[in-house]
This record gives C-alpha cells, structure tokens and sequence, in this order.
C-alpha cells in the first residue's frame, strides 16, 4: 500500500496514542504465568502484540478480549504452560521472540520459535548464550544464530550475567527464565536499558532487586494476576512531537504518555535542542510514570548523542534523523550500531530514505551526521517493511516542498495501526 503525505501548514489540537507496545507484550507474558486473573486495559492491537496473544495462545492460555483495547488473561501459574503442537510464529516482533524464549527456556517441553524474513535476520546468540548457561537446550540456524530457534527448557540454574549488550530483550528473557532456577540470578548491562519488565515483576508479586546496572531476580513460587493499565507508547507519541516542534504555528497536547526514564531519550534531546515541551498531570500508574505532553513549533539546534542516551533514544533515531535535518549546525549520533539490527538496519535505511528526498547525510558505522536546515524535497520513498522508518519519513513529509509518497506503508501495523488517521486528524493541510 502506497500513502500520500502532503506538506501542512500546522499540527493542533489534542491526541491520545495507543498503548504502550513494550508493556503491552509484557502484560500478556506475566499475565500467562500468574495464578488468577489479569485484566489489561489500554492495550496495544498492532501486529506485534497480537502475535504475543496468538503464541500464549498456542501455549494453552486462554486470553479473551471484551473491549476494544481491553483483554482478560485467564492465568496459568509458572508451571502449567502447554507444549504448543505447532511452530510458534512470532511475525515481525524481536520482543516476542526474544522474552518467549526465556519463559520456554524454564518449561519442561520442547517448542520451535519461527518469524518473518526479518526476524530471520535478526541476532539470537545474544539470548541463546545466557539462556544455555541457565541449563536450556537451545539451537537456531547457523549454529544458534538465527531463527528459527529450537528450544527445550527444564529446571535452569541461576547466573551472574553480564550482557555484552544494553538490551531490554536480553535483560528481559534472563529475568523471566530466572523466575524459574534454583537461586538467584543476576543481569549486568553495560548501559541501563528499559526497565518495564522490572516495574511489571515487581508488580505481579516477584522479588527483585534492581539498581541503575544491575537487576537480580530470585525464583518464584508465584505471581499473581493483577490490573494492567497501560499507558501511551511514548516511541508512538515521538512523531507527533517531532511533527509540532518542526510544522510552524504548531500546538499540540499528547495525553496520558508513559515517561519512564528509562525511554525518553527523545524528549529529553528535543528539550536539549530548545524544542518548547512541557509535562503536565505526571502521575503513577502502576509502577510506570505517565503525563500529558505539551509541545509548540520551536527553532531547534544540533546536538551531539552517544553512549547511555544510545538506549533511552533507541528506536527514535530514525525520526530523530528527520528533525536533525531542521536543527541549526551539525547533530551527531554514535554508539548506536544496534540499529543495524533491528526490523531492519535503521542506519542505512534511514540515511537512504533521506537520500531520496534530497537530504545530504553522513554514514557512520554507529550512527549518522546531519548538517542542519536542509530543504526536504517530494519524492518516493519505502518503509523496507520498517515501521518506524515510515513513520519518520511520514514526519518528513509534513515539512517537505512537495508531497512523499510512502510504499510498504502498511508496516505501520506493527506498532501504530491508526497512524496515518490520527496525523491527519491534527494536520491543518495546506
Ligand atoms: O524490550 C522491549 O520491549 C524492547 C527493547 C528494545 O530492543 P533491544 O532490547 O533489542 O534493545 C527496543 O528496540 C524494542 O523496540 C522493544
Ligand atoms: C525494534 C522494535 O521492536 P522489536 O524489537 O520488538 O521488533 C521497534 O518496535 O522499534
């Protein structure tokens, strides 16, 4: 499907965004592992989290959903999860693949994890590895690579694991296969990453740990279902930022946006470039922060991100690439190699959409450079089955001398179904 974008005038208004897809996946996990009930509220119904509920599913959880955005999981405990008779196929979602693999990693039955083209792609030794020193029996393609990955779990071991990457997928599958090993087990991250994993452990009753660094997990002998209210995804909320800071005469109120710390990388770079943004109403829900975002057009300069901004911003860069291209002087990433493997290398599929609407960037093996108040022309460019580049290129096009028209635009399913309709519903056209 191709989508037209048009240069507006100016973005107003107020929005709401879709639920939080990192909490979302998590809810439906914690939920399949608790004694009772887990009522979730505010879910996510892009592609991504629905593979999460069609693979709990597959393991013999039964998940019902009686609102648009609410869901009932009928908990099964830690240790009554089914075998699943079929491959579980994950579709594009790494979270999926990645945290599944550690709730597998302690089950005792044997379970294949498949995905699409690009999850095939993406890097697994990086969950294959700890989870195995825990005791799993884990093989991929390419001597565990890859997947499809092949698990058979029983008791594990607990470890002192000290992760190679910042990654809140990494982090996540040790901790959830730590629910199930005979002592504690501990991960250390170079960088912190996303804490929500901990936030929703802690909440469903396991007792952990955690400092900046370095989060420990003991066994446990349950959880319990819990209500789930879950806020607005903050990377979702991050485009119609970008839109308000960039569009002229722009004002616009984003509300009820989870702030945890640990994700808004973004927001604190466009307050750092002077972009005018203002928390209202920040409150707790659960053990997540959540408010309203103010946001107005601003004059915004370069800066310079690398290293522990690297994993608050991560999958912002690519539209953190788009607004670059409006800031005065130069913005510089680096440290940020992990977007080569992501839904696809955001580094070269960033800097090539850019390409082709006239945009001059600098590729780095890490990251990128963008000299600043650059004219974006029309053009034609692709999400490469990437939601967040067609998300960033739709930004782009806001601002562009003439319209971008997006193929593949249908990617945007992953994260944010609704896009497309909600940016137009805050877009005065010209
Ligand atoms: O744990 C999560 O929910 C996520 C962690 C991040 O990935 P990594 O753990 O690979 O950094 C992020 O890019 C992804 O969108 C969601
Ligand atoms: C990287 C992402 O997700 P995942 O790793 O779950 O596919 C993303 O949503 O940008």
């Amino acid at each position: 499907m191709n989508q037209i974008i048009h240069p507006i005038t100016s973005i107003k208004g107020s929005i709401e965004v879709p639920g939080d897809k990192s909490i979302s996946h998590r809810a439906v996990m914690l939920g399949a592992l608790s004694l009772g009930n887990t009522h979730i509220h505010g879910f996510l119904n892009g592609e991504d989290c629905l593979s999460t509920i069609r693979v709990f599913r597959q393991l013999g959880v039964e998940i019902d959903r009686v609102a648009e955005t609410s869901y009932i999981i009928k908990g099964k405990g830690l240790n009554q999860l089914q075998e699943p008779k079929y491959v579980l196929d994950v579709g594009n979602s790494g979270t999926t693949i990645r945290l599944t693999a550690g709730i597998l990693a302690g089950q005792p039955f044997h379970s294949v994890l498949i995905g699409d083209d690009s999850i095939l792609k993406r890097p697994m030794k990086r969950i294959k590895e700890p989870l195995s020193l825990m005791g799993a029996k884990i093989d991929g393609r390419e001597e565990g690579k890859y997947a499809p990955l092949s698990i058979r779990g029983g008791k594990l071991k607990g470890i002192a694991y000290h992760s190679p990457v910042a990654s809140a997928q990494v982090k996540s599958a040790i901790l959830f296969a730590g629910l199930f090993a005979d002592q504690k087990t501990t991960v250390i991250e170079p960088f912190q990453s996303r804490d929500h994993s901990e936030n929703m452990l802690l909440q469903f009753g396991a007792k952990l740990e955690k400092t900046n660094q370095e989060v420990t997990i003991w066994p446990s002998p349950r959880l319990e279902g819990q209500e789930v209210n879950i806020p607005g995804d903050f990377s979702s909320a991050a485009f119609f930022i970008a839109a308000a800071l960039l569009v002229p005469n722009s004002l616009l109120r984003i509300k009820n946006i989870g702030l945890n710390p640990t994700r808004i990388g973004f927001l604190q770079a466009m307050q750092q470039m002077n972009g005018q943004i203002e928390i209202l109403n920040l409150h707790y829900e659960g053990n997540e922060s959540v408010g309203d975002i103010l946001v107005k057009s601003s004059n915004l300069q370069g800066i310079t991100i690398s290293g522990d901004w690297i994993p608050k911003i991560i999958d912002e860069l690519p539209l953190f690439a788009v607004v670059a291209t409006q800031a005065e002087g130069i913005t510089k990433v680096t440290n940020a190699e992990e977007l080569r493997v992501k839904e696809s290398d955001r580094i070269s599929t960033i800097v090539n959409e850019l390409r082709q609407v006239g945009v001059k960037v600098e590729e780095l093996t890490d990251g990128f450079v963008i000299e600043g108040k650059q004219r974006i022309q029309g053009g034609q460019v692709s999400t490469h089955g990437d939601h967040r580049i067609g998300m960033a290129m739709a930004i782009a096009g806001l601002i562009a001398k003439e319209p971008i028209i997006i193929q593949q635009a249908e990617a945007v399913n992953i994260s944010y179904p609704q896009f497309f309709e909600h940016l137009r519903q805050i877009s005065t056209i010209k």
